[in-house]
C-alpha cells in the first residue's frame, strides 16, 4: 500500500529508524482502526519484490518493519529472504490472526476481539502490544499475556481518540503490575509518518 521511512513511534523498538513497508489488506475489522484504507488488497498498486529491496536499502537504516494492513494474509517467506539477503532486520507488526510466514528478528503480536490469534503466534511474539479502549482491556491483556512466552515483553498502548480518558487507567495498572510497561503512538504526537 505504501512505503515511508520513519522513527519505529510504538512499543520496545520506539525511537529507531526504520523503513516501514505496509502491505494491502485485513478483515480483522477493528472498529478504531487508524489505516482502513488498507484493508482492500486490490486498491492499491502491486510492488515486485525487487523493487521493495532497491527502495529500503536506498536509505541508511536497516530496520524494516513490515505493517499493514494485516500482513500475514501474505505469505511472507520470499519478501523477507530477500530482506536478509539485502543486510536488513526484519521486524513485523500483526493481530496474530494468520499463521506466521517469513524469517523474523521482532515479532509485535497486537491481539484484537474482532479476530483471535493463532496460539502459535503468540507463542513467537517478542513483543505483545495491547490497545486499551476501555477499562475491560486489564483483563483480556493478562488472559494473552498468559499466552506468550515469559521473555515477551509486555506493552499496553492507549486507542488514539481515548488518550486522555485510559492513560490514567494504564498509569495506575503498570504502577500496581510493573510487568506491563507504557507504549503510546509517539509518532503521532510527533506528527511524523
Ligand atoms: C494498523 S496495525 C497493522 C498491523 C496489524 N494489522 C495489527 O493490527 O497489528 C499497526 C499497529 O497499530 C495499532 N493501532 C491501530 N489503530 C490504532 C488506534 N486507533 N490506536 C492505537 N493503536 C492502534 C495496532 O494495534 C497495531 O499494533
Ligand atoms: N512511526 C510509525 N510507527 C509505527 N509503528 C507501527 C505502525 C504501524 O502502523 O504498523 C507505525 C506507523 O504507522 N508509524
Ligand atoms: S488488524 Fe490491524 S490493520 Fe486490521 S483492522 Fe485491526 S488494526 Fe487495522
Ligand atoms: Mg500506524
Amino acid at each position: 500500500m505504501e512505503q515511508f521511512y520513519t522513527i519505529q513511534g510504538e512499543g520496545y523498538n520506539t525511537g529507531r529508524a526504520a523503513y516501514f513497508v505496509r502491505l494491502g489488506g485485513c478483515d480483522v475489522g477493528c472498529v478504531w482502526c487508524d489505516v482502513k484504507e488498507s484493508w482492500d488488497a486490490d486498491a492499491h498498486p502491486r510492488v515486485s519484490i525487487p523493487d521493495i529491496v532497491a527502495t529500503t536499502t536506498a536509505h541508511a537504516g536497516r530496520n524494516v518493519v513490515i505493517t499493514g494492513g494485516e500482513p500475514l494474509m501474505h505469505n511472507l517467506g520470499h519478501l523477507t529472504a530477500a530482506l536478509h539477503a539485502a543486510g536488513c532486520q526484519n521486524w513485523i507488526e500483526t493481530s496474530g490472526a494468520y499463521p506466521l510466514s517469513g524469517e523474523w528478528d521482532w515479532i509485535c503480536v497486537s491481539p484484537k476481539k474482532f479476530k483471535a490469534p493463532l496460539p502459535e503466534v503468540l507463542a513467537a511474539a517478542h513483543e505483545l502490544k495491547i490497545i486499551v479502549f476501555n477499562k475491560s482491556d486489564f483483563a483480556w491483556a493478562e488472559q494473552h499475556a498468559a499466552l506468550v512466552s515469559p521473555s515477551c515483553r509486555l506493552y499496553l498502548q492507549p486507542e488514539w481518540s481515548k488518550v486522555s480518558q485510559m492513560m490514567p487507567l494504564i498509569v495506575d495498572y503498570v504502577k500496581e503490575n510493573p510487568k506491563w510497561q507504557v507504549s503510546l503512538q509517539t509518532h503521532k504526537f510527533l506528527d511524523i509518518p
